[in-house]
């Protein structure tokens, strides 16, 4: 019944259910159940308080909508629909301010010993220098904490706010809806109660609503049940809830409850879910109090990193997946999708013993065959095409579904062709099968037929006849199946997806009783389609390999298609090619044999990608998989990052990644790893510069205090140097951007040690140095610099207190290279870097000159500064001489030395062992 020709009638209107809306009380404005009733149906299961309504239908009618034809779906229509039964959003937690985030950072540990520490030497300066003279000490602890505390809140309130910004972003799900007799595309938030909606495979339900119609749905409730049993829909158990997945099958679903009302709604308003999820490397570390900054810095890296990624068409999900891709050593790409373009054609076809190519004609075929195929494109799919209203087409379903729609559009009438047949049965099609089948009777009271399509060779094994050149059936013998398997290798050759199109016509007497039948088909066509591969692929995979990430294409498609593409990437080299059901025999000790030479799998299912994923774990791989549909969820839930398409990508495949590559390109995938890789090295980069700081001020204060009894660097020196240039440098080093060098490494997998021996060379040199230099200075300074007057003594110390510093300005620069000479490359791409560096000379001028008071310093005239800043630069010429020496060293004696520096300090961090959170 169309929205027009619906009249309420007076009879139909249940007594306890009318609803007024208040600014509207035409008759023709008003919806006849209330938004109470249909909630208490859907949450209780209530098939009797649905028959009160009318079925479906009824409750349809009642809502001003129509099962076949929709809602109006005009502003004013969408409008009071969301006024009276809400709009399909959730109230969202009220955002937590940048004050809070202050509180927060103020209940660290150490802040808190310090704050104490603030208050005593205040109490102490006052009590005995009185308050003129006696502040500063406290007031300078004071000064420091909260620089930290605000340095902390403001990168934290940062995080929260992108972590919202990607909430938006992980949002946008659209799904398609009937209104106005057209489907359309529409953002699952526009749902209105009344609307007619698509579901099919790997589709999120997006409200609660009841079944119409559709075939062998199955539904996923675990996450809002707790039903781990996939539950069937149909007219015995109609109900859908919002928040669920559809796991198989395709069907529609009248919309009856959104947002806040429906039972997702509810549970989130009590749950109010929130993602805080902690990096096992933040972990690892935040227990390691050792150092400061450290915590700081892996939290920056991460945001930097995650940030930068978005622009970059990479929403990373889960923190830690950024660091663990930069350790993969396998990426796992499915083809379709990923490494194609996802925009199929049919390019090539064999029917009734002819091969046809899409150069502008279609194919001839007799009347007979013309139909048989019309009615099996446009009835055996999951598909649809509808005509706009300007008689322009458009097309719904997947790729192949739609290529194939496409050529039967170009084939023949269509419009006729799918109200003529009656769907009895109908199987969808899943990956496991590969196959799709219906079952149906013709209006004009013919008898049962079935249809059936899918990947060439198995439906081409169901049959045992094929149309020939003259339009008549004849039997499938030996040579006519090796001709017919000759056109599936021809197409397959060329790249082409292959699909087999079969039917079967049922004898009258036959009774529709459980599966359609598969066997002894008549095959009537091969279509082969094609799908370019995505410009930049080839380059992309040689960048993996470049950097020793071995890529494997898993896929659901034919063994020459998946090689012959798998070559033209550049994936297929001189490795081996396996199938699905041959990879389904071997035994794990054969598997594991093999993997070394494996380079694609086909024909391959869920499962199979998802055994495969686990043997390269068993191996010690670091593994990435990318996918896209339903069949990929289990393989990239098992992987070590898993990263789903964003476009193409279904929902289920999206919640199961832990990174949505948002253009579906494999060539940011390698950039995902890229960036990996450079938030691994700029946290190594941190370290390197802060265990020198550390261990340098360390040694000198301590072995000084020992030996005269007086330490060089004052408590505020020490804490300026140890929280607040820290705290700098973490900002400096983690913005550093990744660059193209580090996809020249091989990748650090599992065993890598979190800090290397070039590390702790570079780490030995500068203390070494600065320890010698500073020494110097503190026993033979007066004498070598020949100072005099009373204040000597004040000046010999701050001119080591601003050496020191100098040594630290330049080895932040030492710290951006680990291995090369030249630390200076690409200094200016990062202007925070240079921003950080010219600030803290700034302050360490200010606090020398002027700030005597509170930093315990002297002013230093200008010959004093030359040679405390000359002494600083010196630590490059040093950082450069260890290169070197190791270098010449290394070329020398053994090439391959790598015991000889002590690997472990802070424990070993095995990289890859981050698993998900
Ligand atoms: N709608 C369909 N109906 C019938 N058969 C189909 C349909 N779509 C795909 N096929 C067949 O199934 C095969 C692909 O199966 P599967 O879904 O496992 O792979 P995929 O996910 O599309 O590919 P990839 O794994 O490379 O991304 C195709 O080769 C094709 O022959
Ligand atoms: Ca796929």
């Amino acid at each position: 019944m169309s929205w027009g020709a619906y009249v309420p009638l007076a009879e139909e209107m249940p007594s306890q259910v009318v609803v007024v809306s208040a600014h509207s009380k035409t008759v023709e404005d008003e919806y006849e159940v209330e938004s109470v009733l249909l909630e208490a149906m859907v949450a209780g299961h209530s098939l009797s308080l649905m028959d009160q309504q009318g079925g479906v239908e009824g409750i349809a009618l009642k809502l001003r909508s129509s099962i076949d034809t929709g809602i109006r779906g005009d502003k004013a229509d969408l409008q009071r629909r969301r006024c009276l039964f809400g709009s399909n959003t959730y109230t969202e937690k009220p955002v937590k301010g940048f004050w809070s985030f202050l509180w927060d950072a103020m209940h660290d540990l150490m802040l808190i010993i310090l704050a104490a520490c603030a208050f005593m030497s205040l109490a102490v300066g006052v009590s005995t220098e009185g308050w003129e003279e006696g502040c500063y000490d406290g007031a300078g602890i004071g000064f420091s904490i909260i620089i930290v505390v605000f340095v902390t809140a403001i990168s934290d309130y940062q995080q929260s706010l992108q972590f919202r910004a990607l909430d938006k972003e992980k949002k946008k799900i659209y799904i398609h809806v009937i209104r106005e007799s057209q489907r359309r595309k529409v953002c699952i938030n526009d749902l209105v109660v009344g609307d007619v909606v698509y579901l099919s495979t790997g589709d999120q339900v997006a409200a609660d609503g009841v079944f119409i119609s559709g075939h062998s749905l199955i539904i996923d409730e675990s996450s809002m049940t707790g039903e781990s049993e996939p539950q069937h829909i149909n007219e015995q158990k109609p109900f859908l809830l919002s928040g669920t997945k559809v796991q198989d099958g395709f069907g529609l679903m009248l919309v009856t409850g959104v947002g806040m009302n429906t039972e997702w709604g509810h549970s989130m308003a009590v749950l109010g879910k929130e993602g805080d999820d902690e990096t096992p490397l933040q972990q690892k570390l935040s227990r390691l109090a050792l150092l400061i900054g450290l915590p700081l810095a892996v939290t920056l890296t991460l945001a930097y990193a995650m940030r930068r990624m978005m622009v970059q068409k990479a929403l990373v999900r889960k923190l830690s997946a950024c660091e663990t891709m930069g350790s993969a050593t396998y990426i796992c790409c499915d083809k379709t999708g990923t490494l194609t373009t996802n925009q199929m054609t049919v390019v090539k076809s064999w029917i009734e013993g002819a091969i046809w190519q899409s150069n502008g004609t279609t194919p001839l075929v007799s009347f007979m065959v013309k139909q048989l195929l019309l009615e099996s494109i446009f009835v055996n799919t999951a598909g649809d095409v509808s005509e706009g209203k300007n008689g322009e087409l458009a097309f719904f379903g997947t790729p192949t579904e739609t290529a194939l729609l496409k050529f039967g559009v170009a084939l023949g009438e269509f419009k006729s062709t799918r109200p003529k047949t009656n769907i009895i049965k109908l199987e969808p099609f899943n990956s496991v099968k590969k196959k799709m089948g219906v079952l149906v009777r013709s209006s004009s009271g013919g008898n049962l037929r079935a249809h059936w399509k899918g990947a060439s060779e198995i439906v081409l094994g169901c049959c045992a006849s094929a149309i020939d050149a003259a339009g008549s059936i004849v039997p499938l013998d030996d040579s006519k199946y090796s001709e017919l398997m000759g056109v599936i290798k021809r197409f397959s050759d060329d790249s082409l997806r292959t699909l087999c199109l079969a039917f079967k016509d049922l004898p009258s007497n036959y009774v529709s009783e459980g599966p359609i039948p598969d066997k002894a088909l008549v095959c009537v066509a091969i279509v082969g389609i094609k799908d370019p591969i995505r410009p930049g692929v080839k380059d992309a995979v040689q960048v993996c390999y470049a950097a020793g990430i071995r890529v494997l294409m898993l896929t659901g498609d034919n063994l020459n298609t998946a090689a012959s593409i798998a070559r033209e990437c550049g994936i297929l080299t001189d490795g081996d090619v396996v199938e699905g059901p041959e990879f389904r025999k071997l035994s794990s000790e054969e598997l594991r044999r093999r993997i070394p030479r494996l380079q694609v799998m086909a024909r391959s299912s869920p499962s199979d990608k998802h055994r495969l994923v686990m043997e390269l774990q068993a191996m010690e791989e670091v593994v990435a998989v990318t996918g896209d549909g339903t069949n990929d969820a289990p393989a990239l839930h098992e992987a070590d990052v898993g990263l789903a398409m964003g476009i193409a990508g279904t929902e289920v495949a999206k919640e199961s990644a832990d990174i949505v590559i948002l253009d579906d390109n494999f060539a940011t995938i390698v950039n995902v790893a890229k960036f990996g890789r450079s938030v691994y090295i700029n946290i190594q980069k941190f370290v390197q510069f802060q265990l020198t700081v550390n261990l340098a001020a360390l040694v000198l204060n301590f072995v000084a205090a020992c030996i005269t009894g007086h330490a060089p660097l004052s408590t505020i020196q020490l804490l300026w140097i140890n929280l607040i240039m820290d705290t700098l440098a973490a900002l400096a080093l983690a913005t550093e951007p990744p660059n193209d060098d580090l996809m020249k490494l091989p990748p650090l997998g599992r065993k890598g040690n979190f800090i290397t021996k070039y590390m702790w060379r570079n780490i030995y040199a500068q203390v070494f140095y600065q320890l010698t230099v500073l020494a110097i200075l503190h026993y033979r300074g007066k004498d070598i610099l020949q100072l005099k007057g009373p204040k000597y003594m004040e000046v010999l110390d701050t001119m080591i207190f601003n050496s020191f510093v100098f040594c630290q300005v330049f080895n932040e620069f030492n710290a951006r290279e680990m291995k090369k000479l030249n630390v200076f490359r690409h200094t200016f791409n990062n202007w925070i870097f240079v921003m950080i560096v010219g600030i803290t000379i700034t302050v360490q001028f200010v606090l020398v000159q002027f700030l005597g008071k509170i930093a315990n310093t002297a002013a230093l005239d200008l010959q004093q500064w030359a040679i405390t800043v000359l002494i600083g630069f010196f630590s490059l010429v040093v950082d450069m001489a260890a290169k070197l020496i190791n270098r010449i060293y290394a070329r020398l004696f053994d090439p391959k030395r790598d015991s000889l520096i002590i690997t472990s300090f802070l424990h070993h961090i095995p990289t890859g062992a981050y698993q998900q959170v």
